[in-house]
């Protein structure tokens, strides 16, 4: 469980993120959603420790994040894992060796034991196959599994993704997303997605934090986005007619 507490970050004089308090919780998808730059970037970055909040604070099952010292914080790095929007992968190394880089770095496991660990992780994502394949001979989609195996080779605690599925075709993002629920609840970890895909809003939304111009707008979870009363966040989500459609038709079942 990841617990932030009345989080401000600014820049200079810009207020980006205002008095933003919630609990990610683990074997959920958390999904952080809002507008191109209503601040989920800067959020996340706040979250990971890339950027320093002016207030605020990141609790990690209970350990405060802000004013851990330097080695408190690599370990608690080390229990972080992390898929960008673009798969990031090392074009010059193998698959199985992608998803052994983190191992190489981080883990005591012996050459062969972390063979075996990266060999499981791609095996949980169906891509056992592909192992002795560049990231340039396979599908974006599939190189985004191998980035979801590198992320869990550590066995993370906390998974963090930025725009998962951005650059997929709806079908490859359902993939992914599927693929991103199972291993959280299965490892009981805390997943936070930042996303603008409304599929998965619907799809994984099992907690959600909707964030309009740096502030928390909304939070729920996906079931309860069709009864939702907030205008900002209905005309977020349901800005399509094909959605509004749906939302009404849901609306009127729970009569
Ligand atoms: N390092 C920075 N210095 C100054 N302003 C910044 C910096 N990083 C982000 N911002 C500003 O903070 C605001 C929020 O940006 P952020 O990237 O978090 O938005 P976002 O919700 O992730 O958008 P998108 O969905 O387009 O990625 C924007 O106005 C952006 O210009």
């Amino acid at each position: 469980m990841i617990e932030i507490k009345s989080i401000y970050k600014s820049f200079e004089d810009k207020n980006v993120l205002e008095d933003i308090s919630f609990t990610f919780e683990n074997g959920k998808t958390n999904l952080i959603i809002g507008q191109s730059g209503s601040g989920k970037t800067v959020l996340m970055k706040c979250l990971v420790g890339l950027l320093a909040p002016n207030k605020g604070e990141v609790l990690y099952d209970g350990r405060n994040f802000l004013t851990m010292d330097k080695k408190e914080k690599k370990s608690l790095r080390r229990e972080m894992g992390m898929i960008f929007q673009s798969a990031a992968l090392f074009d010059s190394l193998t698959v199985l060796e992608n998803v052994m880089f983190p191992l190489d770095m981080f883990s005591n496991k012996n050459y062969n034991e972390r063979v075996k660990r990266a060999q499981f992780c791609l095996d949980r994502v169906n891509l056992l196959d592909a192992q002795k394949k560049y990231p340039g001979e396979i599908s974006g989609g599939m190189q985004k599994r191998v980035a979801i195996a590198r992320a869990i080779a550590l066995q993370p605690q906390y998974l963090f993704c930025d725009e998962p599925n951005s650059g997929l075709d709806p079908k490859t993002s359902l993939v992914i997303d599927e693929l991103v629920h199972d291993i959280t609840t299965e490892y009981n970890m805390t997943t936070i997605i930042n996303t603008h895909d409304m599929n998965s809003v619907l799809g994984i939304g099992d907690s959600i934090l909707y964030i309009y111009q740096g502030h928390k707008e909304w939070e729920g979870n996906k079931d309860q986005v069709f009864s939702a009363t907030n205008e900002r966040l209905n005309n977020f989500i349901f800005a399509s007619d094909l959605l509004r459609k749906v939302k009404t038709e849901e609306a009127s079942k729970v009569k």
